[in-house]
This record gives C-alpha cells, structure tokens and sequence, in this order.
C-alpha cells in the first residue's frame, strides 16, 4: 500500500493506490482505501485490510453518534482521538492498522496520522504531509523535493499523482488504481480515479498545463 495526505494553501490533498496482496499473491486491485466518513472527513487504510475496514467503519458510527449526541459535526482532532482511543484498547492484540483521519471543521482543514501502536500525530507547517504503507518510503522521496505550501489545487493533484506513480513503479505491494479527494471548506470532493499504468501522462499533462499557465 502506499498512501498519503498533505496540507497545502487550497486544503488537504489526499491520494491512495488499490492493491491488496497476500505476500506475492495479489487479492485485489480495487480496494478502496479512502473511506467516506462523512461529507466532510476521510479516512485512509493501510495495514491489515479487514482490521482498517472494520475499525474505520466503526469509526463512521462513532462520529455519528458525536453528532447526535452534541448536535454538531465532530472536529478532525476529536474523530482522530475516537480512533486511537480505540485502537489502544486492542494494543496487543495483533491489529495492524496505520491510517490518516482528515476533515474540515471549524478549525479549518486538519489532518492527523493514527497507527495501532497509539501514535497519533497532527500535521502541523512543520511536516504538512504524511505518507502510510509500504510505498511511503517511494512517496516520501518525492513529497520532500516537490511539495510547496502555495500550489494550486491542479498543482497539489499532479503532486499526488506523482508520489503515487513513482511509489507503485518501485514497490511490489502497491498498484492498481490511484484514487485521490480533495479536502475543501464545504466538504470533500473525489478528483480522479485511474489506472496507475496511466499516470505519467496525467501528471505531465498537467504540470505541463501549469507550466503554460505560469509563463
Ligand atoms: C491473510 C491475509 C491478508 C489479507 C489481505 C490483507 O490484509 N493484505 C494486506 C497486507 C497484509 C497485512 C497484514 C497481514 C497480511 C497481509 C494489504 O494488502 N494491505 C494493504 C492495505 C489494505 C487496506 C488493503 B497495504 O497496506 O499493502
């Protein structure tokens, strides 16, 4: 898996590939690895598929109980807390859940990393990004040199294409489709869904476009 998540000027990039594998065997080339909690967070999933799923899926009711209960939509830093409270409950127990919960809230748009060895961690200007699954090391390499705070939201997908093109061409256990949303104030929004075969000419496409912009 390789996924990744960053905070830049037009919100939150956020941008997964679909491969399951089960060591050299690949289960599917079709998971969605973005969950939908509600129209204004994510949640990304790496790690064991069924505990992501089951724990991320049980995060969705939990902060929609918040909600019912308060009468108003839960903050990022709140559902992130949900998560790893909830994962610290079951250290131990062999879970392998490495994941990022990100949203807009009143507080503007937020993203946290949460693992199931109980790191929870905030992405601050310091380190607005961060990249999950055993692609990231490839994400990383990429994210470091390239990411700007000020890029347009075209510039932050070709970016997101980027890092996930590069990490499924050297990583084995990513691949298939890239998926990627873009966080905004009133929600997020899914921007593309292709093969990861495709995107050297989406990301040259588009850089190229900005580059004529720009001039
Ligand atoms: C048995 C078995 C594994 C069932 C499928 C399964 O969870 N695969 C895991 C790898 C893994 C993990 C822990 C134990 C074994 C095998 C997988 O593909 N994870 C990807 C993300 C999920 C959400 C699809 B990625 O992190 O590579």
């Amino acid at each position: 898996t390789t996924t990744l998540a960053f905070k830049f000027k037009g919100g939150v990039l956020v941008a997964v590939d679909s491969r399951s594998t089960q060591g050299p065997y690949i289960a599917s080339g079709s998971v969605k690895k973005v969950i939908e909690i509600n129209p204004y967070l994510l949640g990304t999933m790496a790690g064991g598929a069924a505990d992501c799923a089951f724990w991320e899926r049980n995060l969705g009711v939990q902060c929609r109980l918040h909600e019912l209960r308060n009468r108003e939509r839960i903050s990022v830093a709140a559902a992130s807390k949900l998560l790893a409270n909830t994962l610290a409950q079951y250290r131990g127990y062999g879970l392998s859940v490495g994941t990022m919960i990100t949203g807009w809230d009143k507080t503007g748009p937020q993203l946290y990393y949460v693992d199931n060895d109980g790191m929870r961690l905030h992405a601050k200007d310091t380190s607005p990004f961060f990249s999950v699954g055993s692609g990231s090391t490839f994400a990383y390499g990429v994210l470091d040199s390239a990411y700007r705070h000020d890029m347009t939201d075209e510039e932050a997908v070709a970016l997101g294409k980027r890092a996930i093109y590069h990490a499924t061409h050297r990583d084995a256990y990513s691949g298939g489709i890239n998926n990627i949303y873009l966080v905004k104030e009133d929600g997020w929004v899914k921007v593309f869904s292709g093969d990861v075969k495709d995107l050297r000419d989406a990301f040259d496409a588009e850089e190229a476009a900005a580059a004529a912009e720009g001039s």
